[in-house]
């Protein structure tokens, strides 16, 4: 198909082989990555694609004037900042590319668990202010233990497979059915419940996952577990979180993200913090990262490709 007339506005810096490699198959490619929402709302009906990360929210109002719009293509995984069912039904394309960023994820999860396991950020930071304490960091090993993955897509399957080799079982549990394989096996939720000694998450925000983490939900696991979260904040109470932490319900969490990341994140160390916040920057088994489990050199470029080669799709 003809793509000479086809306008794509990309309203985010992405790796720059997106934006090449859509010029050499014909597209027309526009940047804009300073305009307010309420500026390319005004300019939308003269585009077929937008290449979004995660700048602004498509919603309803701007989808009502996107009235050419064939496509959204997210650069990631996550599409909860789309009105995914109100773009559908108008017969828009919604593209992500979570094949891009999941190895990425998958090798972060296994860093955190590691860490969590070892000591390892405890262990560094004592050190390097003088401390030399070795009974204090005994670790533990992963072998012998059950690895539960809640949320068995391209995430929790890419951690999965790299958690062959560690002698450990792993159990997964999602909302679809025979998604289990020979890296993990699919088990009811209870199950999961009963038998993990550490739960990484993998779900995608939906009202379903807000707020999931809580405590009714940490109290039916049976052991005290450690706690992965490289999905949402938003799927986590994080003073729930702090309850079990401090209780040894849980007994340590890996954390990419945050109930309080993005806009909210710099502004909460300018005033008060609240008191779930400060728990999880003072706890020592606690280890938090600025939402860059899917943020490599090398999934910045394959997120680029995959959206590329969808975009290519649509128009075959
Ligand atoms: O959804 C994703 O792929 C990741 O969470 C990264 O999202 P971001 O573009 O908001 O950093």
């Amino acid at each position: 198909m003809n793509v000479a007339n086809i306008k794509i506005l990309h309203i985010d810096s992405n790796h720059p082989l997106l934006w090449e490699q859509l010029k050499q198959e014909g597209f027309q490619n526009e940047a804009d990555f300073t305009s307010s929402k309420q500026e390319v709302e005004a300019k939308i009906e003269n585009y077929h694609g937008i290449v979004i990360r995660s700048r602004f929210k498509i919603d309803k109002t701007f989808l009502d004037k996107a009235t050419n719009l064939q496509f959204i293509a997210r650069v990631g995984a996550g599409l909860e900042s789309i009105d995914c069912d109100y773009a559908t039904a108008k017969g828009i394309h919604l593209i992500a590319a979570p094949e891009g960023n999941a190895n990425a994820v998958g090798e972060h999860a296994i860093g955190i668990l590691l860490s969590l396991f070892n000591n390892l950020n405890k262990a560094n930071n004592e050190v390097k202010s003088g401390q030399w304490k070795r009974e204090d960091n005994r670790g533990h090993e992963l072998e012998g233990k059950t690895i539960g993955i809640i949320g068995y897509g391209n995430m929790g399957k890419s951690f999965a497979k790299k958690l062959r080799g560690f002698d450990v079982t792993v159990l997964c549990y999602d909302i679809l059915p025979n998604l289990g394989d020979a890296n993990a096996t699919q088990v009811s939720l209870a199950d999961l419940q009963e038998r993990a000694d550490v739960l990484s998450l993998h779900t995608p925000w939906t009202p379903e996952t807000d707020k999931m983490i809580n405590s009714d939900f940490i109290n039916q696991f049976k052991k005290p577990f450690w706690f992965i979260n490289t999905a949402r904040g938003n799927s986590v109470v994080t003073a729930d979180l702090v309850e079990a932490l401090k209780s040894g319900k849980i007994l340590g969490a890996g954390l990419d993200v945050l109930e309080y990341e993005k806009l909210s994140f710099e502004t909460l160390f300018e005033g008060e913090k609240p008191a779930a916040f400060e728990y999880l920057l003072q706890a020592e088994n606690v280890l938090l990262t600025p939402h860059i489990a899917g943020w490599t050199f090398e999934s910045h470029q394959k997120l680029a490709q995959t959206i590329v080669d969808k975009i290519c799709k649509i128009y075959q």
